[in-house]
């Protein structure tokens, strides 16, 4: 039996299901999704673990259009993580039409090495005609080694993906240890994790201006003590996060404390603080506070 090894990344424009696809696959939350675009900041691995192969799976951001700094460490991100993996999965929705975001990353992504798949996502959105007309539209697209289509939500094809992306990965020893499901340090994890719950129901008041930095993670016995700092760019988004009486901070911090538990199978005290880092999005010195 060979034993394949390597690493895989999904692109796609936004929206296109990567997310939610990277959490099927690896069965835990450790990236992030929305309904809105470029939510996924952090490079994140899951090592996914088979008799025959190991997968590691990374997750970039969405390529944009740079307005920032930010944006353009983004978009540097994305690419050097193109350049670095052995397969690749174009995310391309059954339920919208191909369009021009589409075209564009499929010619970014001919240039590369790497084994490019099409992904057709949210198959369960779509009738069987529908998804047949899909799956043809996309292999005309471009040059793929395959096209799967696929559901996160309903899992369809989710096992016949991975094996696919198995099977293009390079002969190779296992690359990780057999426990290993992330190789991301737990603290950004939790930050994340922090992030979406501030994010959730004012995405379109603050989508980009918030960043998250755990500062201090100590274990006293059974419990988990945290204290993070919640970045904002001026007063006015510091307000909406706090919300009246900090009523909403204090949901925030229920939420995303309830996240953290299931992530470290523990309780967890949580203490947050909202902070204002004026226009940090321009300023490298902190972004590289941040972690960018
Ligand atoms: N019905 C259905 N909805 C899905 C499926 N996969 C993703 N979605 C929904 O599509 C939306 C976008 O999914 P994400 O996984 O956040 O997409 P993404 O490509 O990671 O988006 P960005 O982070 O913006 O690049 C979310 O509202 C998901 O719930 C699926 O298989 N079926």
């Amino acid at each position: 039996m060979t034993y394949r090894a390597g690493f895989a990344c999904f692109v796609g424009r936004p929206n296109a299901g990567k997310s939610t696809l990277m959490n099927a696959i690896i069965g835990q939350k450790i990236a992030i999704t929305s309904n809105k675009p470029q939510t996924t900041r952090h490079v994140i691995r899951g090592v996914l673990h088979r008799p025959e192969a190991q997968v590691v799976l990374v997750d970039t951001p969405g390529l944009h259009r740079p307005r920032t700094l930010l944006g353009e460490r983004l978009n540097d991100l994305v690419r050097s993580t193109w350049s670095e993996v052995d397969v690749i999965g174009l995310c391309i929705p059954a339920d919208e039409a191909i369009g021009r975001g589409d075209r564009f990353i499929t010619g970014e992504l001919a240039e590369l090495k790497a084994s490019v798949l099409a992904v057709v996502t949210k198959a369960d959105l779509v009738d069987k005609k529908r998804l047949a007309e899909q799956l043809v539209a996309v292999s005309e697209l471009g040059e793929f080694a395959e096209v799967v289509p696929v559901s996160a939500v309903s899992g369809y094809q989710v096992e016949t993906l991975i094996d696919v992306i198995s099977g293009y990965l390079p002969e190779s020893p296992q690359l990780y240890p057999d426990d290993m499901l992330t190789d991301e340090p737990e603290q950004v994890l939790i930050a994340e994790l922090i992030r979406e719950a501030a994010l959730e129901g004012v995405r379109d008041e603050l989508p980009h201006s918030i960043a998250v930095v755990v500062e201090e993670m100590m274990r006293e016995g059974a419990l988990t003590k945290i204290y993070a700092d919640v970045y904002v760019e001026r007063q006015s988004q510091k307000a909406i996060v706090i919300g009246a009486r900090a009523s909403r901070l204090k949901e925030v911090g229920t939420r995303a404390r309830h996240e953290i538990e299931g992530l470290i199978g523990g309780k967890v005290y949580l203490d947050l603080h909202v902070r204002v880092a004026k226009d940090w999005q321009r300023d490298p010195k902190q972004l590289r506070k941040l972690g960018f």
